[in-house]
């Protein structure tokens, strides 16, 4: 499989048609139907089962700890469409979310900026980590979860900002002759669209961003689903925004704590890690395909990750109906 996280800080480095490859593999166009599943698929499948197949497991692990929910959002509470600009949820997928912040601390991990991916969420009762993380808001009314404190707000690139704004204006004016290629501001990152250039224009395109590039060494270019990402070289993703949720969450050196953290892109990959690494909770990959991948287990596509969510709720009600039930039963039996 191609390396998942091909890093180039300045346009150098990095031949242009290994890039090429790589963004051929960044989001397959094929995929083999269920359930002509190819020996790769099933063998995959049992290294990263799927969270439905296993739900009792998981709710095993969690027993006596907190579930803190993170989600991505594109591919994961929204189908992957060809316009950035309309990947819309669902309105189900919307009453899900709302109702699993009722039971759980809930955030949502995007590559967009904050505002835009607020916009299409439209949930206040949530945490948002736009921008890869690089941008951190708490719901605007305060947590439920973490009475007491300020509102929770953390911008980990804010000097990037005016370089940014800069290289986006750079990239739009260089990237036109392109057909399809769109540039999409992040406000501490910036995406270059090529889900609807040619393939026969993608090496065009990879040399007009990696020209760009090279005058801005304090900047890096990574890759995720049909999308160029340039973003600060700052130690700074969706792992540490991950850690930095939990920390402000009350968290931080917590055994009882259980994340789960659902996501179908590159850049979930270092919260997968993170998760590994402390081991504790668990990632989920959302993809159809076989992926190298730090997660441990796997959803198909974002309808199976409502079914998920659902039963996350489900379960939560009824262990909080049974817990209440014992309580009153207890309290008649003490009268
Ligand atoms: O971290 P995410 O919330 O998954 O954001 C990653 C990128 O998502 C968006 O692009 C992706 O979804 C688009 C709409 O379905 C699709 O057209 C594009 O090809 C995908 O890469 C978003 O537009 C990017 O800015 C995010 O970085």
């Amino acid at each position: 499989m191609t390396n998942q996280n091909v890093v180039m800080s300045n346009g150098g480095g990095a031949r242009t048609d290994s890039w090429v490859d790589s963004m051929r593999a960044s989001s397959p166009t094929r995929i083999h139907p269920f359930p002509s599943i190819s020996p790769d698929q099933s063998s995959w499948m049992v290294r990263h089962p799927s969270a439905l197949d296993i739900f009792d497991e998981i709710i095993n692990a969690s027993k006596g700890k907190q579930i803190v929910m993170f989600l991505d959002y594109d591919g994961t509470l929204s189908p992957i469409v060809d316009d950035p600009d309309c990947a819309f949820m669902s309105d189900a997928m919307r009453a899900t979310v709302r109702k699993l912040a009722r039971y759980f601390p809930t955030a949502i991990v995007s590559g967009r900026c904050r505002d835009k991916v607020y916009n299409f969420v439209r949930l206040a009762e949530l945490y948002y980590a736009g921008s890869h993380g690089m941008d951190i808001k708490g719901p605007s009314k305060g947590s439920k979860y973490k009475k007491g404190t300020k509102g929770v707000f953390f911008q980990a690139a804010s000097e990037f900002l005016p370089m940014i704004d800069e290289v986006c204006k750079v990239l739009l004016e260089k990237t036109q002759s392109t057909p399809g290629a769109t540039v999409e501001n992040n406000k501490f990152c910036v995406s270059v669209h090529f889900r609807r250039v040619d393939e026969k224009k993608w090496i065009e395109l990879i040399q007009q961003v990696k020209a760009v590039m090279k005058e801005y060494p304090q900047l890096r270019l990574t890759h995720g689903r049909k999308v160029l990402e340039i973003r600060p070289t700052i130690k700074w993703d969706k792992g540490k925004a991950l850690q930095f949720l939990l920390e402000s969450l009350g968290y931080a050196n917590c055994a009882d704590v259980f994340p789960i953290y659902i996501g179908d892109d590159r850049t979930d990959e270092d919260a997968f890690k993170v998760l590994r690494e402390r081991g504790q909770g668990f990632g989920i990959l959302v993809s159809k395909v076989p992926k190298e991948t730090n997660a441990s287990y796997s959803l198909q596509e974002p309808s199976e990750v409502m079914v998920f969510l659902r039963r996350l709720v489900q379960w939560k009600k009824m262990t909080l109906r049974r817990q209440f039930r014992m309580k009153r039963q207890l309290e008649e039996f003490a009268i």
